[in-house]
């Protein structure tokens, strides 16, 4: 049986990036190629407050100095030529009349005069004025050929604001894989409202896996729940292709049991076998495959914390590399109480991070680590990582701790005080 390292090896040697498109910026796309900006960002002089603009020079102007004010410039008005000695009243995003190098706040300035209109016409100002004072300079924030997002950046709601502001229109990107969910199992239901008859039981591993993949940045074009039948699964694996499934998942039947069906079943369609089982706990049966037309395939085993610890371990990397992330890194937390790590394996263990009361963050081994339970899975919010070879390890002792999701990072909330 191989081990983690080895399995991961296999999947960076199998899986291509996906092909590199021109795409409408979208959020979810990750990007193939630098961007570098072709405009200035702010892409003129403006104000950042609501005021009077000045030329006040080097030396600045003094508290008490006095201005006529020539007119009123407001956001989305061109750009105008000041004359000096005046000053313009101005808004916030306003572009900078030329000539003009300072900004003061409207509640540092007494109005001596105004228009019958209620507009100023001559100010007095309350405060000294330095130059360049709450002037947004063209190019403080991005400079024209800047590089402002590197290849392998996932488009989020961050990155579109500053596409949308720099008028790009189309990157270079690789589109969210698709993915389809064939959930194995004649003891298998899906509606809530039916009754369950004696040995049933209800499919908890589709609702988790369809959620996951969503949040793990893939659309879900198949999602089918197939009897123990070998025929009706290679026909829904059929139905997968067809609906353009980069990715295939099943769950169930890939361990050893007699209606353990999925290994034979893609040997006589021709699949190329990987690996079937790492050296893991849990989801040992965990089967890696690539389909004669080139779509991978991985054979998650039934138990739901098998299959949950097989897409974030084994599928979500997959994600990664067709898409163009870089490798995720765990990070590195104390352990809440000793542990003593006996399974021989590398574990996966449902784990709880928790600030204490002066905020540091702790990770805790929940209680309930068998793979058929689910109660603790809903209570984690973290995978806990501990590789081989086994050891004690004592409280505060440094483990690898991955979010829920790949995409996810950590969500921490509440606290354990
Ligand atoms: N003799 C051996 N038996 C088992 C071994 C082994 O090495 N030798 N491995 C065990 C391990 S580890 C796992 S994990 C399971 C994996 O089995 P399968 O992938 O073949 O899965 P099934 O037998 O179909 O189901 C296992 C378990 O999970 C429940 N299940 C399945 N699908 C769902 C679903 N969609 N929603 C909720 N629960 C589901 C199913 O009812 C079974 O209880 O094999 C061990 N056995
Ligand atoms: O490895 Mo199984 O996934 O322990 O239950």
């Amino acid at each position: 049986m191989i081990g983690y390292n080895d399995a991961l090896a296999i999947l960076r040697n199998v899986c291509r990036p996906l092909p590199v498109q021109r795409l409408a910026c979208a959020p979810g796309l990750v990007l193939a190629e630098d961007v570098f900006s072709d405009a200035a960002l702010p892409p003129f002089d403006n104000a950042a407050m609501d005021g009077f603009a000045l030329c006040v020079g080097t030396a600045g102007a003094a508290a008490g100095s006095c201005y006529p004010v020539a007119g009123a410039q407001a956001a989305g008005d061109a750009g105008l030529q000041a004359q000096p000695g005046v000053a313009w009243e101005i808004m916030t995003g306003a572009r900078m009349p030329e000539g003009l190098d300072a900004v003061i706040p409207v509640e540092q300035v007494e109005v001596l005069e105004r228009a019958s209109d209620g507009r100023a016409l001559r100010i007095r100002l309350q405060a000294d004025l330095p130059q360049g004072q709450h002037v947004r300079r063209a190019g403080e924030d991005v400079a024209r050929g800047e590089r402002v997002l590197t290849a392998g950046t996932r488009i989020a709601a961050p990155q579109q604001m500053l596409l949308a502001a720099l008028g790009v229109a189309e990157i270079a990107a690789r589109r969210p894989p698709r993915v389809a969910l064939l959930n194995t199992g004649r003891e298998l239901v899906d509606d809530p409202m039916q009754p369950l008859a004696s040995g049933q039981i209800r499919n908890s591993n589709g609702p988790f896996l369809a959620a996951r993949i969503a949040d793990a940045g893939a659309v879900l074009v198949v999602r089918e729940t197939v009897a123990d039948d070998p025929a009706d699964f290679l026909n829904a694996l059929e139905r997968a292709l067809a609906a353009g499934a980069d990715v295939l998942l099943s769950t169930g039947a890939v361990s050893m049991g007699r209606y353990d069906f999925v290994p034979d079943a893609l040997r006589q369609i021709g699949a190329t076998i990987h690996f079937h089982k790492v050296r893991i706990r849990p989801g040992k049966p965990v089967l890696f495959a690539t389909l004669p037309g080139g779509a991978l395939f991985f054979g998650l085993p039934g138990n739901p914390v098998s299959s949950a610890v097989g897409l974030r371990f084994f599928v979500e990397p997959a994600l990664r590399m067709l898409t163009g992330l870089p490798p995720e890194r765990p990070l590195k937390l104390p352990l809440s109480a000793p542990y003593g790590k006996r399974q021989g394996v590398r574990v996966h263990l449902k784990g709880r991070v928790m600030p204490d009361a002066a905020g540091r963050l702790w990770a805790q081994v929940l209680p309930g680590q068998e793979s058929f339970r689910i109660a603790p899975l809903a209570w984690s919010n973290a995978w806990i990582v501990l590789d081989e070879p086994d050891g004690e390890l004592p409280e505060g002792a440094l483990v690898d701790v991955y979010g829920l999701g790949h995409l996810l990072g950590l969500q921490v909330e509440g606290s354990c005080a």
